[in-house]
């Protein structure tokens, strides 16, 4: 026998050592009694060493409301290390000692152990002299495991005592967890997967599962099953990753609490499961470290769900959707340790991150369960591993724990760092999910939708575990009522629990923590409700206020438009009494409409007769000049001094039978050559009857004559159109002359002195114009050539027509073309002729006829009003001027008076 030191005093730890607990009186029959633990005695190493295994205890029932299984399995010492990986002393020295020794020395040298089994459920972990500050022993007790399983423990034992149970709750559609968590090298993957000539707990399942289905034959023939392994990692440190360790895997992405896109690989035999789990343990990240040659650097979960895919409607099937998890943690370590450096070192904070999280999950669950107003803090979201086991970690499904440990004095601060840790998880308690069996949401279906499986897993818990979720979801409603429907569900948890567990009460308290449940997701959902008709309304408001807005918009164009509307009926109506005014006047500047065309029918006809169309008046006059095709010649100076009777004689000398006052009066429309020239409405729209008789005789007597040249129109009606009038600049040699505008205008000058011209021809006086007026040229007519041309030489005062040219004076010619013949019928006339439409043409492109005929029209007014003052001033019948003197009163009475006394002196003059 080996020396052996003598051991310091020993002081046993209370497990938990915050709770001081009974030490541990009696061990296993066939352990050694331990001492007292005030006493100081050899620590007997040798006898724990060589002690038979206790025997196993009977196998307890799983009881519904027992604590969270937790299982310690000892790995054996005599473990031939790793190869050096690094520089690190402690490795150094592990190789060095274990360099060139055999098992037995290595068992020999390990006899130095920290940690002895006392019973199947304690063990007693010893400090060892180095890590002792003082030289006073300390040992610790650790108590409440499921079991302990010794150093020397196989395989299968592990697994009938950890597993199995787990596996049947399996196949009758209990989910469940396994997890392995110690310290790296420990051997939980050795646990968990094992090796070909001893496998592990995974392999062992698979066995079993479907050893299960084998003997059961034809008795489950729907039942398959799926298998899906994935693994967290970190690579770089650059956060945290998950990759699908089945065939064709890739990374993946975790969502809430499912793993998006992971592979689910049906199973059919075992073959093919283990096939599936070698392959994922291949691809699984592993590197060697100076704890482990071949360390896991990732958390690996293996998840085998069973799938009833038919249901024959008779038999329920309570292991539909079930899933069995395993998850095989990377084990804490330490840097000085393993030797970790870059990399390696990452994936150790990595590793030993997660292994904090998962561990701080189960202990706010611990503490939860203690004292239930202290909520559940939510250290499952720190890490995917938690967010994906959240269910399990937050007691709302079981789980199992096993931990595994080395037992040497070098792994001491590792092994009482997980105990520490790990022993209060076996307070965890899961109340009454066993049964559950006959839970409604598990009876319901068969089938597995995504929404059922999630909602069934959650109702697959215990009491707790609904407790749990209702108060989640009470406190993500409304936290006023939250402490509230707790004391409720405190109740009812309690009076659960109190009640005997008889399948009705179970029943009965699960359906009333179900409408609890129910109330709880209504007042969610009328809360997200309200937010969202508040979102709505908040939306209407906005769009009720722009419609206000656009509403005043459009009532201000209304009334903009009711506005403008009106102002344009005022303006119609304006217009419309202008237009009255117009055609009660007859204004030859303001109705420019075509004239209408009426059948001629004489000139007693005082309808057409009182409102002829001065266009058409004008057109009659140059008729009536074509009728009488008189040309004449007069010397303005002549004309001044000269009386109507002179007149009268002048025209007598020049033979002018039917020329007379109505001639000059159809001359001076003709000579304005357009409608402003002559206001004949006014004029002859006064006329009597009489009158009408009389220039209706006076036309009679113009029919004998001779019409060598076309006419245009008849003035008071008949088929016309529209006249078109050529205007001829020449040089006195007859040569024609550009023109222009102030051309133009100089014609109209000239027409104008033309006008009055002729007036002054009829025998008037008076005329500003008439002036410097050569007629030089007697009127000739030009029937041959349908043309007919008035000049007019202002310089020399002279003035001819029919193209009779002054020499040395400049002259303006116009001349009448008329185009386009036309049938003028004349009713009063014995003669029919034909007539030309008239045109106007300047020829020169400078020229613009309407304009011209626009401003001629305006500078002819004057002249036809003087014509008539002319007219009224005559003193023909001094009866009838004494008469105009006293009665008359318009001027229209004035105008038919002289028009009168001008008819009576042509119509004398006629007689003689
Ligand atoms: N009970 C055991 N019996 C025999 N060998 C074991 C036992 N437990 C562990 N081993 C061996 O110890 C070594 C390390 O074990 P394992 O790899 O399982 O440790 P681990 O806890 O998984 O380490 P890591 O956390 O680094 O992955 C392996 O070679 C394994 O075969």
């Amino acid at each position: 026998m080996e020396h052996q030191s003598p051991c310091p005093p020993t002081t046993v730890r209370r497990n938990p050592h915050r709770n001081a607990r009974k030490t541990p009186s009696t061990l296993p029959p066939r352990d050694p009694p331990p001492s007292a633990p005030s006493t100081i005695a050899p620590f007997p190493i040798d006898e724990l060493l060589h002690a038979d295994p206790p025997p196993d205890p009977p196998r307890k029932p799983q009881s519904p409301s027992e604590n969270l299984n937790v299982f310690l399995r000892i790995r054996p010492l005599d473990i031939v290390p790793p190869p050096k990986i690094g520089k690190n002393p402690s490795t150094a020295a592990v190789k060095k000692k274990g360099k060139g020794m055999s098992p037995n020395i290595l068992k020999g040298r390990n006899k130095n152990v920290c940690l002895v089994m006392n019973d199947s459920s304690s063990v007693t972990l010893s400090a060892p002299i180095s890590a002792l500050e003082s030289k006073r022993a300390k040992s610790e007790v650790y108590d409440g495991f499921s079991h302990v399983f010794p150093s020397d423990s196989i395989q299968k034992e592990v697994y009938e005592r950890v597993m199995d149970p787990l596996v049947e709750g399996f196949m009758e559609g209990k989910s469940a967890l396994l997890v392995a968590l110690g310290p790296t090298g420990s051997g939980k993957t050795h646990t968990m997967f094992g090796c070909p000539r001893d496998p592990g707990m995974v392999p062992r399942a698979l066995q079993k599962i479907f050893s299960h289905s084998n003997e059961s034959g034809d008795s489950h023939p729907s039942r398959s099953y799926y298998l899906s392994m994935f693994e967290i990692y970190s690579e770089w440190g650059k956060g945290e990753r998950i990759l699908d360790l089945s065939p064709n895997g890739v990374e993946l992405s975790l969502q809430q609490s499912s793993v998006k896109g992971l592979q689910e690989v049906m199973v059919c035999n075992l073959t093919v499961a283990e096939s599936l789990i070698a392959h994922g343990m291949l691809k699984r990240a592993t590197a060697a470290t100076n704890a482990n040659n071949q360390s896991s650097r990732s958390q690996c979960i293996i998840n085998i769900r069973n799938d009833l895919r038919n249901f024959d409607g008779k038999k329920e099937f309570l292991s539909s959707g079930a899933v069995l998890t395993i998850a095989d943690l990377a084990g804490a370590e330490k840097a000085r340790k393993t030797g970790n450096q870059g990399t390696r070192l990452l994936e150790s904070n990595f590793i030993n991150n997660t292994s904090m999280v998962f561990g701080h999950c189960l202990r706010s669950l611990l503490e939860h369960q203690k004292n239930p107003k202290k909520p559940l803090q939510k250290h499952c979201k720190n890490s995917l591993l938690t967010r994906y086991l959240r269910e399990y970690l937050e007691g709302k499904k079981r789980m199992t724990l096993i931990l595994t440990v080395k037992p040497g004095e070098d792994d001491y601060l590792d092994t009482s760092f997980l105990l520490r840790q790990a022993s209060p998880y076996m307070k965890i308690k899961y109340s009454n999910l066993e049964e559950l069996p006959n839970f409604p949401s598990l009876k319901r279906s068969t089938t597995h939708s995504g929404s059922e499986h999630l909602k069934r897993r959650k109702f697959n818990g215990s009491d707790s575990s609904l407790v749990n979720a209702v108060k989640n979801d009470n406190d993500e409603v409304d936290g006023n009522h939250t402490s509230e429907k707790e004391a409720k569900y405190e109740k009812l948890q309690q009076k659960a629990n109190a009640s005997p567990k008889s399948g009705r009460s179970a029943h009965m308290s699960m359906e009333r923590l179900e409408d609890l449940h129910t109330e709880a997701q209504r007042a969610r959902n009328e809360k997200i409700m309200l937010g969202f008709a508040k979102a709505l309304w908040n939306v209407l408001k906005e769009y009720k206020q722009k419609l206000t807005e656009s509403d005043k918009d459009a009532e201000k164009l209304r009334d903009a438009l009711r506005k403008e509307k009106a102002s344009v009926s005022k303006l119609e109506k304006e217009l419309e009494e202008l237009r009255s005014c117009c055609s009660c006047c007859k204004h030859p500047s303001i109705d420019d409409s075509p004239p209408k065309q009426e059948p001629f029918s004489g000139f007693s006809a005082t309808g057409p007769l009182m409102k002829p169309s001065v266009q058409e008046s004008t057109k009659c006059v140059d008729m009536v000049h074509e009728y009488n095709n008189i040309s004449m010649e007069y010397h303005s100076d002549t004309l001044e001094s000269r009386t109507s009777t002179d007149v009268s004689k002048e025209w007598a000398k020049h033979g002018g039978e039917g020329f007379g006052a109505n001639n000059i009066l159809l001359d001076e429309i003709s000579s304005g050559d357009n409608v402003g020239s002559f206001s004949s409405p006014m004029v002859l729209g006064t006329v009597h009857t009489e009158e009408n008789e009389m220039i209706g005789q006076m036309v009679d007597s113009f029919s004998n004559i001779k019409v060598d040249e076309e006419c245009k129109s008849f003035p008071f009606g008949g088929e016309c159109l529209p006249r078109q009038t050529e205007v001829k600049l020449a040089d006195q040699k007859g040569e024609n002359l550009p023109v222009n505008n102030h051309r133009v205008a100089d014609l109209e000058e000239t027409n104008i002195q033309g006008q009055h011209l002729v007036s002054t021809i009829a025998g008037l006086s008076g005329s500003e114009h008439s002036d410097n007026i050569d007629r030089s040229s007697p009127p000739t007519s030009n029937s041959g050539e349908n043309e007919k041309v008035v000049t007019c030489n202002t310089q020399n005062s002279s003035l001819s027509m029919d193209g009779e040219i002054m020499k040395g004076n400049p002259k303006v010619s116009s001349s009448i073309s008329k185009s386009h013949p036309s049938v003028v019928k004349h009713d009063g006339l014995a003669d029919e002729c034909k007539v030309r439409e008239p045109s106007v043409k300047i020829q020169s492109p400078a020229s613009k006829p309407p304009n011209c005929r626009k401003s001629r029209t305006r500078k002819l007014l004057p002249a036809s009003a003087m014509l008539l003052k002319e007219f009224n001033s005559l003193e023909i019948d001094a009866e009838n001027a004494k008469e105009n003197k006293g009665k008359s009163s318009t001027k229209g009475m004035e105008r038919s008076q002289g028009s009168i006394s001008l008819l009576r002196l042509l119509n004398s003059n006629v007689n003689r």
